[in-house]
Protein backbone atom coordinates (compact mmCIF):
# COMPACT_ATOMS: atom_id res chain seq x y z
CA UNK A 1 0.00 0.00 0.00
CA UNK A 2 1.44 3.25 -1.03
CA UNK A 3 1.45 5.83 2.00
CA UNK A 4 3.67 9.15 2.72
CA UNK A 5 2.98 11.81 5.24
CA UNK A 6 1.44 14.41 3.07
CA UNK A 7 -0.26 15.01 0.02
CA UNK A 8 -0.77 18.48 -1.89
CA UNK A 9 -4.37 19.10 -2.55
CA UNK A 10 -6.08 22.13 -4.13
CA UNK A 11 -3.17 24.31 -2.45
CA UNK A 12 -2.69 23.06 0.78
CA UNK A 13 -0.47 20.13 2.02
CA UNK A 14 -2.52 17.81 4.02
CA UNK A 15 -1.82 14.57 5.87
CA UNK A 16 -2.50 11.75 3.65
CA UNK A 17 -5.07 10.07 5.23
CA UNK A 18 -6.42 13.60 5.32
CA UNK A 19 -6.44 13.72 1.79
CA UNK A 20 -10.21 12.60 0.53
CA UNK A 21 -12.74 13.15 -2.46
CA UNK A 22 -16.68 12.50 -2.08
CA UNK A 23 -18.34 9.14 -4.24
CA UNK A 24 -19.62 11.33 -6.27
CA UNK A 25 -16.71 13.01 -7.80
CA UNK A 26 -17.22 13.03 -11.81
CA UNK A 27 -13.72 11.92 -12.67
CA UNK A 28 -14.69 8.68 -10.30
CA UNK A 29 -17.63 7.87 -12.51
CA UNK A 30 -16.55 9.35 -16.43
CA UNK A 31 -12.71 8.77 -15.84
CA UNK A 32 -12.09 12.40 -16.81
CA UNK A 33 -8.53 13.12 -15.02
CA UNK A 34 -5.50 14.10 -16.42
CA UNK A 35 -2.34 13.05 -14.60
CA UNK A 36 1.10 12.60 -14.94
CA UNK A 37 4.28 10.47 -13.77
CA UNK A 38 7.23 12.16 -12.92
CA UNK A 39 10.72 10.53 -11.16
CA UNK A 40 13.27 12.44 -8.85
CA UNK A 41 16.42 10.81 -8.04
CA UNK A 42 19.66 11.52 -5.97
CA UNK A 43 22.11 12.83 -7.93
CA UNK A 44 25.75 12.87 -7.64
CA UNK A 45 25.95 16.32 -5.83
CA UNK A 46 24.58 15.02 -2.93
CA UNK A 47 21.20 16.60 -3.43
CA UNK A 48 18.17 15.35 -5.19
CA UNK A 49 16.81 16.53 -8.55
CA UNK A 50 13.54 16.31 -9.97
CA UNK A 51 13.75 14.61 -14.24
CA UNK A 52 12.40 16.99 -16.61
CA UNK A 53 9.68 18.70 -14.06
CA UNK A 54 9.41 21.62 -16.54
CA UNK A 55 8.13 19.43 -19.57
CA UNK A 56 6.24 16.94 -17.26
CA UNK A 57 3.91 19.57 -15.77
CA UNK A 58 3.41 21.60 -19.25
CA UNK A 59 2.34 18.27 -20.81
CA UNK A 60 -0.60 17.92 -17.76
CA UNK A 61 -2.01 21.37 -19.00
CA UNK A 62 -2.15 20.04 -22.49
CA UNK A 63 -3.89 17.01 -21.54
CA UNK A 64 -6.39 19.48 -19.62
CA UNK A 65 -6.37 21.56 -22.20
CA UNK A 66 -7.47 18.66 -24.78
CA UNK A 67 -10.14 17.69 -22.12
CA UNK A 68 -11.70 21.30 -21.90
CA UNK A 69 -10.49 20.78 -18.09
CA UNK A 70 -9.07 24.66 -16.07
CA UNK A 71 -6.78 23.75 -13.86
CA UNK A 72 -7.05 26.37 -11.21
CA UNK A 73 -3.36 27.17 -10.60
CA UNK A 74 -1.01 28.42 -13.13
CA UNK A 75 1.89 25.55 -13.74
CA UNK A 76 4.48 27.42 -11.90
CA UNK A 77 2.46 26.87 -9.14
CA UNK A 78 1.76 23.23 -9.41
CA UNK A 79 6.24 22.69 -10.18
CA UNK A 80 6.41 24.25 -6.87
CA UNK A 81 4.11 21.93 -5.00
CA UNK A 82 5.80 19.06 -6.49
CA UNK A 83 9.08 20.50 -4.84
CA UNK A 84 7.03 21.08 -1.64
CA UNK A 85 5.65 17.74 -1.37
CA UNK A 86 9.05 15.77 -2.03
CA UNK A 87 10.28 17.62 0.88
CA UNK A 88 7.34 17.64 2.79
CA UNK A 89 7.82 13.90 2.79
CA UNK A 90 11.58 13.85 3.04
CA UNK A 91 12.37 12.16 -0.12
CA UNK A 92 15.40 12.37 -1.35
CA UNK A 93 14.16 10.41 -4.52
CA UNK A 94 10.54 8.95 -5.13
CA UNK A 95 7.58 9.39 -7.94
CA UNK A 96 5.46 12.25 -7.85
CA UNK A 97 1.98 11.63 -9.35
CA UNK A 98 0.07 14.90 -10.24
CA UNK A 99 -3.41 14.58 -10.90
CA UNK A 100 -6.21 17.17 -11.75
CA UNK A 101 -10.07 16.33 -11.89
CA UNK A 102 -13.42 17.43 -12.54
CA UNK A 103 -14.82 16.76 -8.90
CA UNK A 104 -18.17 16.43 -7.59
CA UNK A 105 -20.80 18.90 -7.92
CA UNK A 106 -23.37 18.19 -10.75
CA UNK A 107 -23.68 14.12 -12.01
CA UNK A 108 -24.10 13.70 -15.81
CA UNK A 109 -21.14 12.88 -18.63
CA UNK A 110 -21.51 16.93 -19.83
CA UNK A 111 -22.79 18.35 -16.49
CA UNK A 112 -20.05 17.76 -14.80
CA UNK A 113 -18.13 20.13 -16.80
CA UNK A 114 -19.46 23.02 -14.19
CA UNK A 115 -18.08 20.79 -11.33
CA UNK A 116 -14.99 22.66 -9.59
CA UNK A 117 -11.59 21.27 -10.93
CA UNK A 118 -9.32 19.53 -7.95
CA UNK A 119 -5.79 19.35 -8.11
CA UNK A 120 -3.37 17.10 -6.06
CA UNK A 121 0.24 16.02 -6.18
CA UNK A 122 1.19 12.83 -4.15
CA UNK A 123 4.37 11.30 -4.21
CA UNK A 124 6.05 8.35 -2.77
CA UNK A 125 9.06 6.07 -3.20
CA UNK A 126 8.86 3.90 -5.72
CA UNK A 127 11.90 1.61 -7.02
CA UNK A 128 12.10 -0.36 -10.51
CA UNK A 129 8.29 -0.36 -11.91
CA UNK A 130 9.03 -3.76 -13.91
CA UNK A 131 11.45 -5.00 -11.31
CA UNK A 132 15.22 -4.80 -10.86
CA UNK A 133 15.73 -8.04 -12.83
CA UNK A 134 14.03 -6.87 -15.22
CA UNK A 135 16.10 -3.75 -15.62
CA UNK A 136 19.35 -5.33 -15.31
CA UNK A 137 18.27 -9.08 -17.78
CA UNK A 138 15.17 -7.54 -19.38
CA UNK A 139 11.36 -8.91 -18.98
CA UNK A 140 9.36 -10.87 -20.99
CA UNK A 141 6.22 -8.90 -22.68
CA UNK A 142 3.25 -10.56 -25.04
CA UNK A 143 1.21 -8.43 -27.58
CA UNK A 144 -1.99 -8.12 -25.82
CA UNK A 145 -5.15 -9.18 -27.27
CA UNK A 146 -6.62 -5.33 -26.22
CA UNK A 147 -5.71 -2.93 -29.26
CA UNK A 148 -4.40 0.83 -28.61
CA UNK A 149 -7.07 2.77 -29.56
CA UNK A 150 -7.26 4.93 -32.48
CA UNK A 151 -6.09 8.53 -32.27
CA UNK A 152 -9.53 9.68 -32.91
CA UNK A 153 -10.72 7.21 -29.62
CA UNK A 154 -7.98 7.53 -27.69
CA UNK A 155 -6.58 11.41 -26.84
CA UNK A 156 -3.05 10.15 -27.55
CA UNK A 157 -1.30 13.46 -26.69
CA UNK A 158 -3.08 13.43 -23.70
CA UNK A 159 -2.81 11.25 -20.00
CA UNK A 160 -6.06 10.72 -19.14
CA UNK A 161 -7.00 8.85 -16.49
CA UNK A 162 -9.96 6.99 -18.02
CA UNK A 163 -8.03 6.08 -21.39
CA UNK A 164 -6.17 3.85 -18.55
CA UNK A 165 -8.63 0.60 -18.51
CA UNK A 166 -6.87 -0.23 -21.93
CA UNK A 167 -3.73 -0.29 -20.23
CA UNK A 168 -4.90 -1.98 -16.96
CA UNK A 169 -6.99 -4.96 -19.37
CA UNK A 170 -4.01 -5.26 -21.44
CA UNK A 171 -1.12 -5.45 -18.58
CA UNK A 172 -3.62 -7.39 -16.12
CA UNK A 173 -3.91 -10.40 -19.14
CA UNK A 174 -0.60 -10.37 -19.82
CA UNK A 175 0.50 -10.82 -15.79
CA UNK A 176 -2.28 -13.19 -15.86
CA UNK A 177 -0.67 -15.28 -18.85
CA UNK A 178 2.71 -15.05 -16.86
CA UNK A 179 4.27 -11.86 -18.59
CA UNK A 180 5.55 -8.92 -16.79
CA UNK A 181 4.33 -6.63 -19.33
CA UNK A 182 1.57 -5.86 -22.31
CA UNK A 183 2.86 -4.59 -25.80
CA UNK A 184 -0.41 -3.07 -27.50
CA UNK A 185 -0.79 -3.23 -31.15
CA UNK A 186 -2.43 -0.35 -33.16
CA UNK A 187 -5.89 -0.54 -34.86
CA UNK A 188 -3.65 -1.10 -38.37
CA UNK A 189 -1.93 -3.77 -36.70
CA UNK A 190 1.45 -2.32 -36.36
CA UNK A 191 3.49 -1.98 -32.48
CA UNK A 192 2.17 1.09 -30.98
CA UNK A 193 3.68 0.48 -27.13
CA UNK A 194 3.31 -0.94 -23.80
CA UNK A 195 0.51 -0.63 -21.08
CA UNK A 196 2.31 2.47 -19.39
CA UNK A 197 5.88 2.75 -21.93
CA UNK A 198 6.88 3.72 -25.44
CA UNK A 199 9.18 1.05 -27.09
CA UNK A 200 12.27 0.99 -29.20
CA UNK A 201 13.81 -1.92 -31.33
CA UNK A 202 17.05 -2.37 -32.27
CA UNK A 203 18.04 -3.98 -36.37
CA UNK A 204 21.20 -3.84 -37.73
CA UNK A 205 22.72 -1.03 -35.67
CA UNK A 206 19.70 1.22 -36.14
CA UNK A 207 17.13 2.31 -33.16
CA UNK A 208 13.55 2.60 -34.05
CA UNK A 209 10.09 3.64 -32.51
CA UNK A 210 6.98 4.33 -33.88
CA UNK A 211 6.27 8.06 -34.40
CA UNK A 212 4.68 10.36 -32.91
CA UNK A 213 1.26 10.03 -35.40
CA UNK A 214 0.90 6.40 -33.96
CA UNK A 215 -1.40 6.09 -31.43
CA UNK A 216 1.25 6.59 -28.80
CA UNK A 217 2.15 9.11 -25.95
CA UNK A 218 5.13 11.46 -26.86
CA UNK A 219 6.51 10.00 -24.07
CA UNK A 220 9.34 12.62 -21.93
CA UNK A 221 11.36 9.42 -21.49
CA UNK A 222 11.12 8.38 -25.44
CA UNK A 223 12.42 12.15 -25.78
CA UNK A 224 15.15 12.28 -23.55
CA UNK A 225 16.32 8.24 -25.25
CA UNK A 226 15.91 10.03 -28.47
CA UNK A 227 18.60 12.53 -27.62
CA UNK A 228 20.68 10.42 -26.17
CA UNK A 229 21.10 8.13 -29.09
CA UNK A 230 21.81 10.78 -31.34
CA UNK A 231 24.72 12.00 -28.60
CA UNK A 232 25.99 8.07 -28.73
CA UNK A 233 25.87 8.76 -32.29
CA UNK A 234 23.04 5.64 -32.54
CA UNK A 235 21.02 6.35 -35.89
CA UNK A 236 17.40 6.38 -35.64
CA UNK A 237 14.14 5.93 -37.46
CA UNK A 238 10.61 7.13 -36.06
CA UNK A 239 8.83 4.56 -38.33
CA UNK A 240 5.76 2.04 -37.47
CA UNK A 241 7.25 -1.85 -37.46
CA UNK A 242 5.02 -4.83 -37.58
CA UNK A 243 4.75 -7.33 -34.82
CA UNK A 244 6.93 -10.08 -36.36
CA UNK A 245 9.72 -6.91 -37.08
CA UNK A 246 9.48 -7.06 -33.07
CA UNK A 247 10.52 -10.72 -33.24
CA UNK A 248 13.12 -10.47 -35.65
CA UNK A 249 15.05 -7.62 -33.68
CA UNK A 250 18.17 -7.43 -31.84
CA UNK A 251 17.41 -5.82 -29.07
CA UNK A 252 13.93 -4.20 -27.50
CA UNK A 253 13.57 -1.83 -24.50
CA UNK A 254 10.61 0.25 -23.32
CA UNK A 255 10.60 3.54 -21.72
CA UNK A 256 8.60 5.72 -19.59
CA UNK A 257 9.02 7.58 -15.87
CA UNK A 258 7.90 4.54 -14.08
CA UNK A 259 9.78 1.79 -16.14
CA UNK A 260 13.02 4.10 -16.84
CA UNK A 261 14.84 1.95 -19.63
CA UNK A 262 13.66 -1.88 -19.23
CA UNK A 263 14.90 -4.05 -21.43
CA UNK A 264 12.44 -7.01 -23.72
CA UNK A 265 14.17 -10.54 -24.01
CA UNK A 266 11.14 -12.05 -24.73
CA UNK A 267 8.29 -11.34 -26.87
CA UNK A 268 5.19 -14.16 -27.71
CA UNK A 269 7.52 -16.62 -26.03
CA UNK A 270 10.40 -15.61 -28.91
CA UNK A 271 13.53 -14.50 -27.56
CA UNK A 272 14.90 -11.29 -28.78
CA UNK A 273 18.18 -11.53 -29.96
CA UNK A 274 20.46 -13.25 -27.49
CA UNK A 275 17.60 -13.11 -24.88
CA UNK A 276 19.61 -10.46 -23.13
CA UNK A 277 19.60 -6.28 -22.66
CA UNK A 278 21.49 -5.77 -26.12
CA UNK A 279 24.95 -3.44 -26.92
CA UNK A 280 22.73 -0.34 -27.65
CA UNK A 281 19.97 -0.72 -24.83
CA UNK A 282 23.03 -0.70 -22.23
CA UNK A 283 24.34 1.90 -23.40
CA UNK A 284 21.52 4.06 -24.14
CA UNK A 285 20.22 2.83 -20.33
CA UNK A 286 23.51 3.43 -18.57
CA UNK A 287 23.68 7.00 -19.98
CA UNK A 288 19.79 7.37 -19.41
CA UNK A 289 20.84 6.89 -15.31
CA UNK A 290 23.55 8.63 -15.68
CA UNK A 291 21.44 12.05 -16.59
CA UNK A 292 18.73 11.68 -14.06
CA UNK A 293 21.66 11.54 -11.83
CA UNK A 294 23.19 14.50 -12.46
CA UNK A 295 26.32 12.39 -14.02
CA UNK A 296 26.06 13.63 -17.25
CA UNK A 297 26.77 17.84 -17.39
CA UNK A 298 25.18 17.86 -21.37
CA UNK A 299 21.78 16.71 -20.04
CA UNK A 300 21.74 19.30 -16.46
CA UNK A 301 18.93 21.47 -18.43
CA UNK A 302 16.76 18.10 -17.25
CA UNK A 303 17.33 18.55 -13.58
CA UNK A 304 15.36 20.87 -10.99
CA UNK A 305 17.26 20.66 -7.83
CA UNK A 306 15.62 20.61 -4.59
C1 LIG B 1 0.57 4.83 -22.27
C2 LIG B 1 1.93 5.37 -21.90
N1 LIG B 1 2.88 5.42 -22.87
C3 LIG B 1 4.11 5.91 -22.62
C4 LIG B 1 4.46 6.34 -21.35
C5 LIG B 1 5.85 6.92 -21.15
O1 LIG B 1 5.73 8.32 -20.97
P1 LIG B 1 6.86 9.11 -20.15
O2 LIG B 1 6.68 8.73 -18.72
O3 LIG B 1 6.52 10.56 -20.38
O4 LIG B 1 8.18 8.71 -20.69
C6 LIG B 1 3.52 6.29 -20.30
C7 LIG B 1 3.90 6.77 -18.92
N2 LIG B 1 3.35 5.91 -17.90
C8 LIG B 1 3.31 6.50 -16.57
C9 LIG B 1 2.29 5.82 -15.70
C10 LIG B 1 2.72 4.52 -15.09
C11 LIG B 1 1.64 4.02 -14.13
O5 LIG B 1 1.61 2.81 -13.88
O6 LIG B 1 0.84 4.83 -13.66
C12 LIG B 1 4.72 6.55 -15.93
O7 LIG B 1 5.64 5.92 -16.48
O8 LIG B 1 4.84 7.29 -14.92
C13 LIG B 1 2.23 5.83 -20.59
O9 LIG B 1 1.27 5.79 -19.64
Amino acid sequence: MIKADKIWIDGKLVAFDDAKVHVLTHALHYGVGVFEGIRAYKTADGRSAVFRLKEHVQRLYDSAHIVLMEIPVPPERLEQACVEVLKANKLDAGYLRPLAFFGAGAMGVGAGATNPVQVMVAAWPWGAYLSEEGLKKGIRAKVSSFTRMHVNVNMVRAKVSGQYVNSFLATREAAMAGYEEAILLDTEGYVAEGSGENIFIVKNGVLQTPPLSAPVLAGITRDSVLRIAKDLGVPVKEEKFTRDSMYLADELFMTGTAAEVTPVREVDNRRIGKGEPGPITKRIQDTYFKAVRGEEPRYREWLTPY
